[in-house]
């Protein structure tokens, strides 16, 4: 059986649905258990709703009748004026109205996943409708019965035994009788709510399900035609990957390689499961396939910009050296109000780290740290990763730019610019 991943991309408008039909129309032999992301920029919109409507910000309706619109528009263009699957979308929309209705109570995290997964939830029962319209025997199934996580909202851990019982126990007798429908990013909790695996995390459902199912392979269908040396929104003459090695890309996603989410990989590699990335507006074509043995060519480095980052200088108060219990005292930090570092460095008075700007957390992280520790920070700067870098391709990223921190090694070079 085969897993395929649709993101936002290619499901962004009714052209784009209609599309996925003909792109699943070529396997029409093959199980397939398909991943859906929410439509376009649906989560953006929704993160956008759920902030003004903790903020108490007057756009909160607004913002929601716009994402209602845009979905209905999609479903009048595929369905006309009447077809069931208006009345499950709207039973979905009403999730919102009714938690709107009422002052906030709860952590921001918690109403954000109920809030924000109703993308995803809209987007699969769309898509699967249009499959049984064409005539593809299709079923829409709730992910969140199957990937349980615990209660981290908006970074759900999957409880991976749990998962893979649910999975195995339902899912080969339905994919024997149809196509199965479900929404990428989401889990369920044990008490029934919902969380999210994190932005971007369809990817990473997809190879839940392959992993537990022991799939032939994952296919995530992108607006590229692979995985590229750069992305080629930045970036002129990219050139792309035949192959690539399981290490590679796990060392590509952690440096912030947004093609493909960072947890994807390891749960592949470990089950030896391919891992296919194509265009979806050219299904045959080749695309970039990671798997076990490829060989790497790096024609030309590879390059990795994470943009609204945030430099953090933190030292100790006395002005005493930065010692180890310090450190320990300032991970701590980190790990508790969940800041990934992406980039670090000491010297003798201070710690620097190179984060993601979350903005609570990072006020949470600050509030912590400023308790113990002089800080200074930074933002709006961007972290530029290297592999297999060359000094003339690092000066030309650099070129123009103030570098406030630059780190090598053998065959990787960072540097944080402004
Ligand atoms: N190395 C890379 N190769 C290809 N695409 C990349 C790369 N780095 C970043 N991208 C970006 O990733 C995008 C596709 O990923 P994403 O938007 O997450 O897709 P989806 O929403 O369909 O899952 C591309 O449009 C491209 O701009
Ligand atoms: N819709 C979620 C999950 C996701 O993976 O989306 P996409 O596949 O479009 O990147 C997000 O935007 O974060």
């Amino acid at each position: 059986m085969l897993v395929f991943k649709f993101g936002g991309a290619s499901v962004k408008d009714a052209q784009g649905v209609i599309n996925l039909g003909k792109v699943i129309s070529n396997y029409r032999n093959e199980q397939l258990l398909v991943v859906v992301s929410a439509m376009g920029k649906t989560t953006n919109a929704l993160e956008k709703l759920t902030r003004a409507y903790f903020d108490g910000n007057g756009d909160v309706h607004n913002v929601f009748e716009e994402i209602k619109e845009y979905h209905y528009q999609i479903l009048h263009e595929l369905f006309g004026d009447h077809h069931p699957v208006f009345d499950e979308v709207a039973n979905n929309f009403v999730e919102i109205d009714w938690m709107i209705e009422d002052e906030p109570h709860d952590d921001y995290d918690f109403i954000y996943d109920q809030i924000v997964s109703i993308g995803e939830l809209v987007s699969t029962r769309i898509v699967n409708a249009w499959f049984n319209h064409q005539n593809f025997s299709s079923k829409w199934i709730d992910v969140r019965g199957y990937i349980h996580t615990d209660n981290t909202y908006r970074e759900g851990v999957v409880d991976w035994d749990k998962t893979c019982i649910s999975i195995k126990k339902d899912i080969p007798a339905l994919l024997s009788k149809s196509i199965v429908v479900t929404q990428g990013f989401l889990g369920g909790t044990s008490e029934n709510f919902t969380t999210t695996l994190g932005r971007e995390g369809s990817d990473y459902t997809a190879s839940i399900f392959a992993s537990c199912l022991g799939a032939e392979s994952v296919t995530t269908w992108k607006d590229v035609p692979g995985i590229l040396n750069a992305d080629p929104k930045l970036f002129a003459d990219t050139v792309k990957f035949e192959e690539l090695s399981y290490q590679e890309a796990i060392e590509m996603t952690y440096y912030g390689a947004s093609v493909i989410h960072p947890k994807t990989i390891k749960p592949l590699q470990n089950a030896n499961i391919p891992l296919l990335v194509k265009p979806f507006m050219e299904p045959t074509a080749a695309g970039t396939i990671i798997k076990e043995g490829a060989v790497n060519k790096f024609k030309k480095p590879v390059i990795i910009v994470k943009n609204n980052q945030v430099l953090i200088s933190i030292s100790a108060v006395d002005y005493s050296f930065i010692s180890e219990s310090h450190l320990s005292e300032i991970f701590a930090a980190f790990a508790k109000h969940q800041v990934k570092v992406n980039m670090m460095q000491t010297s003798a008075l201070s710690f620097s780290a190179c984060i993601d700007h979350i903005p609570e957390r990072f006020e949470r992280l600050l509030s912590t740290l400023k308790q113990k520790f002089k800080v200074k920070y930074n933002n709006d700067l961007k972290l530029i990763t290297l592999r297999h870098y060359t000094d003339v391709a690092l000066q030309d990223v650099t070129a123009g730019q103030s570098v406030l921190v630059k780190q090598t090694s053998r065959n990787t070079a960072q540097v944080v610019v402004k």
